[in-house]
């Protein structure tokens, strides 16, 4: 079974998708992480992120090892990952390590911006994950407090706006929710709330489709 999750930034894909993925014993890729490590290894070098040959050439050389670094977390890094995630060439570049980690078994949880329309479009369940932006914004701020670094709501705020912004409008492969995807608002759900109401999901389409 292959679960895909998509939604804007913060809304709680990664939290979702790990938890859905222990739950029923899948494997998960937080996709965002994969478009951060080519920032940074731009970044890195001090390369221009307007470059796309840049951008492709790095995309070419990621090292999943290294998709857990802690700085791939940073704003900057985000803000940079929405830049190089819209060149097509980057994206062609990544496409067939997260097709064949969607389909090796036992199944896998995916999450993203492209999930359920580009990657994923037969997954088995498409869940768009949703949230109000100043909520996002509380938790994200919240999030970067806790991990000893300073963060402005407002400024936060600001950023995921932005960042939402540019990856719903690009040409290829923008943000948006598929058709036959369930929207999952969890403003007013905690984090096990909206696990419960991903399970329910889940499991309305397993039935469904007679595999419960
Ligand atoms: N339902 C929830 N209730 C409260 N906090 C939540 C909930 N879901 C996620 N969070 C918190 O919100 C923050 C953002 O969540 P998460 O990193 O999962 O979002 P994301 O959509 O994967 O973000 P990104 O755009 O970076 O991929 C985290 O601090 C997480 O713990
Ligand atoms: N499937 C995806 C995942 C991410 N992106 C881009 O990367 C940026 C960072 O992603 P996070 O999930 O870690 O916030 C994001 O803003 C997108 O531009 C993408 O294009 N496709």
């Amino acid at each position: 079974m292959i679960i895909a999750i998509d939604g804007p930034a913060a809304s709680g894909k990664g939290t979702l998708g790990k938890r859905l993925a222990h739950h029923y014993h899948f494997r998960h890729l937080d996709t965002g992480v994969i478009y951060r490590a080519v920032a940074k290894a731009l970044l890195d070098i001090g390369a221009d992120l307007a470059n796309e040959a840049h951008a492709v050439a790095a995309a070419h050389e990621l090292d999943p090892e290294k998709f857990g670094h802690p700085a791939l977390k940073t704003r900057a890094i985000g803000e940079a990952a929405s830049v190089v995630s819209a060149f097509p060439g980057v994206r062609e570049a990544l496409l067939t390590f997260q097709r064949q980690f969607a389909a090796e078994p036992p199944g896998a949880v995916l999450d993203g911006r492209d999930i359920g329309t580009v990657i994923c479009p037969d997954a088995d369940v498409k869940i768009f994950v949703v949230a109000d932006p100043v909520v996002r914004a509380r938790r994200r701020t919240l999030e970067a407090r806790a991990r000893g670094e300073e963060a402005d709501e407002a400024v936060v705020l600001a950023d995921i706006l932005k960042r939402d912004e540019r990856d719903r409008n690009r040409p290829v492969a923008p943000l948006k929710a598929a058709a036959d995807a369930h929207v999952l608002d969890n403003s007013h759900l905690d984090i096990e709330a909206g696990l419960k109401a991903a399970i329910a999901i889940v499991e309305a389409v397993r039935i469904g489709s007679g595999r419960g």
